[in-house]
């Protein structure tokens, strides 16, 4: 927040540039690719109905559902290495994860663009464990108010936590780098509630 002070504001994230091992990361990485059923989702554009720019899978315990950008997102059982994953991201975290969305940027032209995870089921302060593995890329955060940029360059095997109002006072997003090669894996792990049935 911006203080009376006249201070910048500081966004709550916690940054663990070095999380995983260099190998640790490749094995989780290569074991993902095989072992998680990636999809194509399509979204509503201005511009008619077009493929999103990246492959996505979303596990969780049952009933954990998530949607968002009007998808219904159920979720597949955890499998071994987003189950493990997911255990060491919870003692760093010292929170509980019940999903996971997993995002497959298969080049530097898959993206996705300035949005803040504010959906209803994931409550007002969400604890957000964003887990990077393969070719690193950029994360932006942008503030509402000010317009303050802060940038995160997420290597392979890092951990970047977004708490407290994060999500109510930035964007975030990963920029299209046209021409970069090599494919890169995001989990970012979440806490969902049910969403009160409409009506
Ligand atoms: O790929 C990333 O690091 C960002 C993912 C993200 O913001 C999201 O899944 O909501
Ligand atoms: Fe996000």
């Amino acid at each position: 927040m911006d203080d009376m002070f006249g201070n910048v504001p500081r966004a709550e994230v916690d940054w663990y540039p070095h999380w995983l091992s260099p190998d640790e990361a490749a094995v989780a990485l290569s074991a993902l690719v095989d072992e998680v059923l990636w999809k194509q989702d399509l979204i509503r554009t201005p511009g008619g109905i077009k493929p999103l720019p990246r492959l996505t899978a979303w596990q969780g315990d049952p009933g954990a559902v998530y949607i968002y950008s009007g998808i219904r997102n159920e979720p597949h059982a955890w499998t071994p290495t987003v189950h493990a994953v997911k255990s060491l991201a919870e003692t760093t975290c010292a929170a509980h994860f019940n999903s996971v969305l997993l995002n497959r940027y298969r080049s530097g032209e898959d993206s996705m663009g300035w949005h803040a995870d504010r959906e209803p089921e994931l409550g007002p302060q969400p604890v957000i464990a964003s887990v990077s593995l393969g070719v690193a890329r950029r994360f932006d955060l942008r503030h509402n108010q000010t317009g303050q940029l802060r940038a995160f360059e997420l290597t392979s095997g890092s951990l970047l936590v977004m708490r407290g109002s994060t999500q109510q006072e930035w964007r975030h997003r990963i920029a299209k780098v046209p021409g970069l090669r090599g494919e890169r894996i995001n989990l970012t792990f979440r806490f969902v509630t049910a969403r009160e049935p409409a009506g």
